[in-house]
């Protein structure tokens, strides 16, 4: 599903009305009903209404929806705000229709001062002051207004998007003066802001209402950001090959694990296993060698010269990727044989955990690293490599697509909606996934399996692609059956079959 920017969506709005046989307040009245009808199977006509409109097409869609619960036999007030004496077309329109349809109990237009009415702990406010036309934070009137419908006890439900919450770039937003909703109801697709955790605390449970803008416009028009379904994945899965041999599946290398570390490579080892790889082999410190042969008999060992660490870099020819970096450890030998290997490497790779922060500590080798690399970084990896300094999700994840550009590589950022940044400066999030992933040895999988891919012959942007998903997926199926709390990352590896088996249905 594509993710529009608020312009894009100004002019998919545009483009449906000029292409559609729906005129601009059809299209509001078509929005509306979606509205009304959800708010309608979540309260009786017994629930008190309060309606804010502001003076864009987001107060000419809460207008509506007040006239809608009227006629439907709800008690409903709405305040109109507007303050510059100027309405959009629609939404003056719509002020004319709610007035004129008589039903509504109370109706104000605000243009100077406004003395709020008290809002019980069963009353039911509708936020249509600003939608996706929002372009800076609120201030003054709105700003006060947003505080007081924060403090009160009644539930909120925004339309399109809670006000204050701008679609993209919140960076510079004042929290206090962003309205938190109970319920926001989403008009056609999600808005960029919606998928970053700091913005998750505006949002309420979030639904998002199919309003039939132009397909035609959706489909033909490029787009920075997308979030990948299950179609996306299938389209690009292959099936394997009856006449395949562990030859023709290919070979993974991991170089993972230092002393007290070889969980890291365990579950990295058995993960790019279950991920399809026709033979993996991992590179770890001798005093682990007994630990991997015992927990991983399917992988081959092979045995790093030193006894707790990676010291010696590995010719990769025999291998068609390398993952590198889980429960590495950040020991200077290991920076400087780090170094060396991906200097040495000639097969797609995929760097983590400890090779992350290594190279963050290096930063003059960054030049060094070839073009078309993974890097998966968490959040706090990526703020060390990319140097982010606040804690603003969007800014974060703009560093990530600048460095991605700027390296020419994949920047796989992990969290809920994991974001893969590519080359071009695209983004695409990622689907599935739970928050009972969020334990220990959640990330080494996540490379096991994207190296697998890798070796297994899908090129880097197919790997991350398909890598995260199916991880996700995993983590879904797992946690249906054990629950979240209980889930551990050797979960994830237990349910990739699972999670196979359902894209190949
Ligand atoms: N996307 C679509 O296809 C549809 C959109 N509709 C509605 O239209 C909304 C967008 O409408 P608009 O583009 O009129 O925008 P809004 O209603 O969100 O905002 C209206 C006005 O607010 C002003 N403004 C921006 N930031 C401000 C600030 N900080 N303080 C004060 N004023 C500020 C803008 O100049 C703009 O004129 C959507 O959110 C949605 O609710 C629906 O009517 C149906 C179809
Ligand atoms: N709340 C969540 N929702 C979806 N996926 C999650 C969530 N929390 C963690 N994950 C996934 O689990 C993995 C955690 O990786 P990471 O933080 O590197 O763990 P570790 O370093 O312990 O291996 C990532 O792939 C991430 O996307
Ligand atoms: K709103």
């Amino acid at each position: 599903m594509k993710i529009f920017t608020s312009t894009q969506i100004h002019e998919l709005d545009k483009y449906t009305i000029d292409h559609e046989p729906v005129s601009s307040i059809n299209l509001m009245e078509r929005a509306a009903k979606a509205i009304t009808h959800c708010i309608e199977a979540e309260w009786s006509n017994r629930t008190p209404i309060v309606v804010f409109a502001g003076p864009g097409n987001n107060g000419g869609d809460a207008l509506a929806v007040a006239r809608l619960l009227a006629d439907d036999g709800y008690q409903v007030s709405a305040f109109l705000f507007n303050i510059h004496n100027k309405l959009s077309n629609d939404c003056a329109l719509n002020k004319k229709r709610l007035i004129e349809s008589k039903r509504i109990k109370q109706f104000t237009e605000v243009s100077v001062n406004f003395e709020p009415p008290t809002l019980t702990p069963d009353t039911v406010v509708v936020d249509g002051l600003f939608g996706s036309g929002l372009n800076k934070p609120l201030t003054g009137g709105f700003a006060a207004m947003v505080k007081y419908l924060n403090s009160s006890p009644a539930k909120v439900v925004s339309i399109d998007i809670p006000s204050g919450l701008i679609c993209e770039d919140n960076t510079y937003n004042i929290s206090a003066n962003i309205l938190k909703a109970d319920l926001t109801l989403t008009l056609q697709q999600k808005k960029l802001s919606m998928l970053m955790a700091d913005n998750q605390k505006y949002l309420g449970r979030l639904k998002v209402l199919d309003i039939r803008l132009s397909p035609e416009y959706i489909q033909n028009t490029d787009c920075r950001y997308r979030i990948l379904e299950e179609n996306d994945i299938r389209g690009i899965m292959q099936p394997r090959d009856d006449f395949a041999h562990k030859g023709s599946m290919g070979h993974a290398l991991l170089i993972a694990g230092s002393y007290g570390m070889a969980g890291a490579s365990i579950l990295a080892t058995k993960a790019c296993l279950r991920a399809g790889a026709g033979k993996v082999t991992v590179h770890s410190p001798k005093r682990n060698y007994d630990i991997m042969q015992i927990s991983v008999p399917e992988a081959i060992q092979q045995m790093d010269p030193e006894e707790t660490l990676f010291s010696h870099p590995v010719d990769t020819e025999p291998y068609n990727a390398l993952g590198i970096g889980p429960g590495l450890g950040s020991n200077e030998t290991t920076a400087i044989a780090l170094i060396a290997q991906i200097r040495r490497s000639t097969c797609p790779l995929v760097i983590d955990a400890d090779a992350i922060n290594i190279l963050s500590s290096h930063r003059a080798w960054m030049q060094q690293l070839p073009k078309d690399i993974i890097l998966t970084p968490h959040p706090k990896e990526l703020d060390r490599l990319a140097g982010t300094t606040s804690s603003c999700c969007y800014e974060r994840l703009m560093k990530a697509s600048e460095l991605a550009e700027r390296l020419q590589a994949y920047i796989l950022l992990k969290g809920h909606y994991s974001a893969l940044c590519l080359p071009n400066g695209h983004i695409d999030f990622n689907s599935t996934g739970n928050s009972g992933m969020a334990t220990a040895g959640s990330g080494d999988v996540l490379t096991g399996i994207i190296t697998a891919l890798l070796a297994r012959g899908y090129d880097a942007p197919s790997a991350c692609r398909i890598g995260m998903y199916l991880h996700g997926l995993a983590g879904d199926l797992a946690a249906k059956d054990l629950g979240k709390e209980s889930l551990i990352a050797g979960d994830i590896i237990n349910y990739l079959p699972k999670a196979f088996l359902r894209m190949e249905d």
